[in-house]
């Protein structure tokens, strides 16, 4: 049975005691993304809006380490350990943002980055996170090295591109995932998952974070904490879209939704 997320249950209570009325309304209203709308989205935020992809990769990154960023102290190993897969597209650049964030909180990440796609930016966020003494594995451990050496799995292997059977080496990875007992916090999909339907034997997260606006695949989450992150939106963007975003609570980055 996996263990609950040992990083979050302080700063939850406090989320839970402050806006449990607000959560509990906004989340019905909120939209969940298809696959095409969600890629539609990314799209324009790039040729309409004038983003660049480096730029809402830092904000994503940083919203996820936010998420699972809480007290050292709660940690269930002395070691704040943490195992990061990064897998072939953004989704995986969001991964290497969000380790280089938790290293400088004061965590102790290692990251797995087998496909490294040829791009400037990717080389870019992998030699700010070797720079930072951020060490990369050559293969996968076994299920029973990763429960021994790491507090949790932060799986940025797919997100909302992510189509038909998986290929390797990400599928024997993800056989792997599924035998650890550490909880897994996946950044905006389940990686695995179809991203509208879900998946009833794939990966079973502890921790979903959402970035933009959920996918429809959030909808089969059961894990425990599910976050809403990527807090860019420009208002026009939410509008068109009908997002119906809540409202994140001051300056805050992150938004529990469960
Ligand atoms: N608009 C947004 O909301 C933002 C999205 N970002 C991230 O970008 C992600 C989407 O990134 P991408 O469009 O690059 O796509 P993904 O990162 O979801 O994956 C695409 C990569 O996975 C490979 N792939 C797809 N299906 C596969 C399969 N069955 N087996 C093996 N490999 C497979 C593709 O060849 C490609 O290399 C989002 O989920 C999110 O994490 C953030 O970086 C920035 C803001
Ligand atoms: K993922």
């Amino acid at each position: 049975r996996r263990r609950a997320c040992p990083l979050v249950s302080v700063t939850n209570s406090l989320y839970k005691e402050c806006f449990s009325g607000q959560v509990s309304t906004m989340a019905q209203s909120i939209k969940y993304l298809g696959q095409e709308e969600a890629q539609q989205i990314d799209e324009e935020l790039f040729s309409e809006y004038g983003f660049s992809v480096d730029q809402l990769m830092e904000l994503a990154g940083l919203t996820c380490a936010l998420s699972v960023a809480y007290p050292t102290s709660s940690l269930v190993k002395a070691r704040p350990s943490l195992l990061v897969i990064c897998g072939p597209g953004n989704n995986g650049g969001d991964g290497l943002v969000c380790a280089r964030h938790l290293k400088l909180f004061g965590y102790a990440p290692t990251i797995l980055y087998p496909k490294r796609p040829n791009k400037l930016l990717f080389q870019g966020l992998t030699t700010q996170c070797e720079k930072m003494d951020i060490p990369f594995l050559t293969e996968m451990p076994e299920a029973m090295v990763v429960d021994e050496a790491y507090n949790l799995v932060i799986d940025a292997i797919f997100g909302f591109s992510f189509k038909g059977a998986v290929r390797e080496p990400f599928g024997s990875i993800l056989d792997v995932l599924k035998k650890t007992t550490v909880p897994i916090v996946s950044i905006d999909i389940p990686s695995g998952w179809d991203v509208e339907q879900g998946s009833t034997d794939g990966l079973q997260p502890d921790m979903l974070i959402s970035l933009t606006a959920p996918k429809k695949s959030a909808k089969h989450f059961c894990g425990r904490y599910h976050y809403l992150g990527g807090r860019f939106v420009p208002p026009a963007m939410e509008k068109k879209y009908q997002l119906n975003l809540p409202l994140y609570p001051n300056t805050d980055c992150v938004y529990q939704l469960q």
